[in-house]
């Protein structure tokens, strides 16, 4: 099924990344009405976000149960199916997961292995987890590399995808704002070794994509923002973002 493989395309870990060109993989995030949910399959992105955490585009799991079961009657390929969430409870998940046939679940916030552990026990989701990177601009001391590692290392047991993100003090995420890719390649080195994929997040357009993925080492990117106008998905943006991708990998000459 395409889904299965998609979440196996997920888990190409690091390994993957002595390959001269791989592709690159696409995550178009923070989907909030059907139409554009069924105009941005069709681009086949391998992974499409949904933003159950409290924000401007947070969605209910009722009617984005309804918007996958009317692309399957519609005969979609559907891609990796992530549900965002920030601090989660274990009831709210549980909520969603139990509605929603998310394969993978992207968290933002705190750590907490355990109720990493009880989500891989009870569902057969892929964990995303959040690294979040501070920026110089918010006036607060750089955060070391080594902190942020400290702070993802308990929980990483249970990741199978990283996703480095801009922080962002008042939702968790979809800042719209980049953050220094200096810090990557530390991160891409020590996720190579734990086998786990990397993805970039964080005020990626497409001016900018193209860039991120041809200097460095990742796995993937994601967007939301960046592929907006007015604060609504642009389908033009995420065709051209998709393109920016696919026409830059790494690697390639
Ligand atoms: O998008 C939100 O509103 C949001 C709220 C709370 C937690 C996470 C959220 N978004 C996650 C994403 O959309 C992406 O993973 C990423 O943060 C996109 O960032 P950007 O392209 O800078 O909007």
């Amino acid at each position: 099924m395409e889904v299965e493989a998609s979440k196996e395309q997920a888990s190409s870990t690091a390994s993957a990344r002595s390959c001269a060109a791989r592709a690159t993989k696409v995550k178009i995030c923070g989907l909030t009405d059907f139409e554009m949910t069924r105009r941005v399959v069709k681009l086949r992105p391998d992974h499409i976000g949904f933003v159950f955490a409290p924000s401007r585009r947070q969605v209910q799991p009722s009617h984005v149960k309804q918007w996958l079961l009317k692309l399957r009657e519609e005969g979609d390929a559907l891609p990796d199916l992530a549900g965002v969430f920030a601090n989660p409870t274990r009831e709210e998940l549980k909520q969603v997961l139990d509605e929603v046939p998310l394969t993978s679940v992207q968290l933002h916030g705190k750590g907490d292995t355990a109720l990493l552990k009880w989500m891989k026990d009870h569902y057969d989701v892929q964990i995303w987890r959040t690294v979040p990177i501070i920026r110089d601009d918010e006036r607060q001391p750089r955060q070391s590399i080594a902190a942020a590692a400290a702070a993802y290392e308990l929980d990483v047991q249970y990741a199978d995808v990283v996703l480095l993100d801009t922080h962002c003090p008042i939702q968790g995420g979809g800042s719209g704002k980049v953050f220094d890719w200096t810090v990557i390649p530390s991160y891409a080195d020590q996720l190579a070794s734990l086998r786990l994929p990397l993805y970039i997040a964080g005020g990626l357009s497409a001016d900018n994509v193209g860039l991120v993925v041809r200097e460095y080492d990742i796995d993937g990117v994601d967007v939301s923002s960046g592929v907006e106008t007015n604060g609504v998905k642009d389908i033009s943006k995420v065709e051209e973002f998709i393109e920016r991708v696919r026409g830059n990998e790494h690697g390639k000459e």
